[in-house]
């Protein structure tokens, strides 16, 4: 099949830099001797490549994941803005089964990597609060749809520009996101109203927060309401990260300065 290899070298024809979605071993020393930039994009560096973008959750979507690999590329500098990028990644359980092309000067980020890495609060902690906002996606309460908000990071401020709604059974305790038994309870007091509002090393700082932040110029979805406002507003006015799980579409969104920088959809997750 000429035509099939013809069609490949098209896409690959004179790439800046490549860029290889958790390669095993072999795949990875196929291009020791490369003469262009080699990313390796994972989990994990299993194969200690000098070029890594670490993954901090497991991004199913292939647009996802090659996103913010490309973000985090050029970010890290292993690329450069106008480099036409060829990625190398799995895709349906396949390996390595998927090579796609991307000019990195058409290519506008969505600030996934930001998100993570350049967050107030530690990647982690923005990592289990999403875990847990779609884990309750997923399930509900009771297979009844639940919303969710959460403020992570720059905590104080977000306390100053907030009240309590109830008491805040967080009050005295020392509790992170992350521990299992801190996941029951998110959950459990995620039926109630208000935002839980969290530290940026992951501290669980208070629940039942009713947020007032200022909410000019902050743009939201139609159809979407007052948490979400609050979300987007309390991301702007702060340097918090807002993750909010909606009761009525049931996506999960992250708000940072504002803006909508990532919706997941649990189901698909
Ligand atoms: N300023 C706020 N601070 C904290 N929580 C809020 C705030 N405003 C609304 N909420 C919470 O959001 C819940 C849902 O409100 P609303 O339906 O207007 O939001 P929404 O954006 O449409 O979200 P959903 O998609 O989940 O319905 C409220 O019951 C309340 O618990
Ligand atoms: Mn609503």
């Amino acid at each position: 099949m000429n035509e099939l290899r013809d069609l490949l070298a098209d896409v690959v024809a004179d790439a800046d830099a490549v860029s290889l979605f958790s390669p095993n071993a072999a795949a990875f020393e196929r291009f020791e001797d490369a003469d262009i930039p080699v990313v390796v994009v994972g989990p994990e560096n299993a194969v200690d490549a000098e070029n890594f973008v670490e993954l901090p959750i497991d991004f199913i979507d292939l647009e996802g994941r090659v996103r913010f690999g490309i973000e985090g590329a050029l970010e890290k500098e292993f690329f450069e803005e106008g480099d036409e990028v060829v990625c190398v990644t799995d895709f349906l359980g396949g390996v390595g089964n998927t090579v796609a092309r991307i000019e990195t000067s058409d290519f506008s980020p969505s600030g996934v990597y930001d998100l993570f890495v350049n967050s107030r609060a530690e990647p982690g902690v923005v990592r289990d609060v999403f875990e847990v906002a779609i884990e309750l996606g997923k399930k509900g309460q009771k297979g009844k749809p639940v919303g969710a908000l959460f403020v992570v990071g720059d905590a104080g401020k977000v306390m100053n520009k907030s009240r309590p709604l109830s008491y805040n059974p967080f009050e005295k305790s020392h509790v992170h996101v992350g521990d299992p038994i801190v996941n029951v309870m998110l959950k459990e007091f995620s039926r109630l109203d208000g935002a839980f509002v969290i530290s940026d090393a992951g501290k669980i700082v208070s629940a039942y927060r009713y947020l007032e932040p200022s909410a000019e110029g902050v743009d939201i979805p139609k159809g979407l309401g007052a948490r979400h406002m609050a979300g987007g507003a309390i991301s702007r006015d702060t340097n918090a990260t807002a993750i909010v799980l909606s009761e009525s579409d049931g996506l999960v969104r992250a708000f940072k300065g504002g803006e909508i920088v990532l919706e997941i959809d649990p189901e698909e997750y």
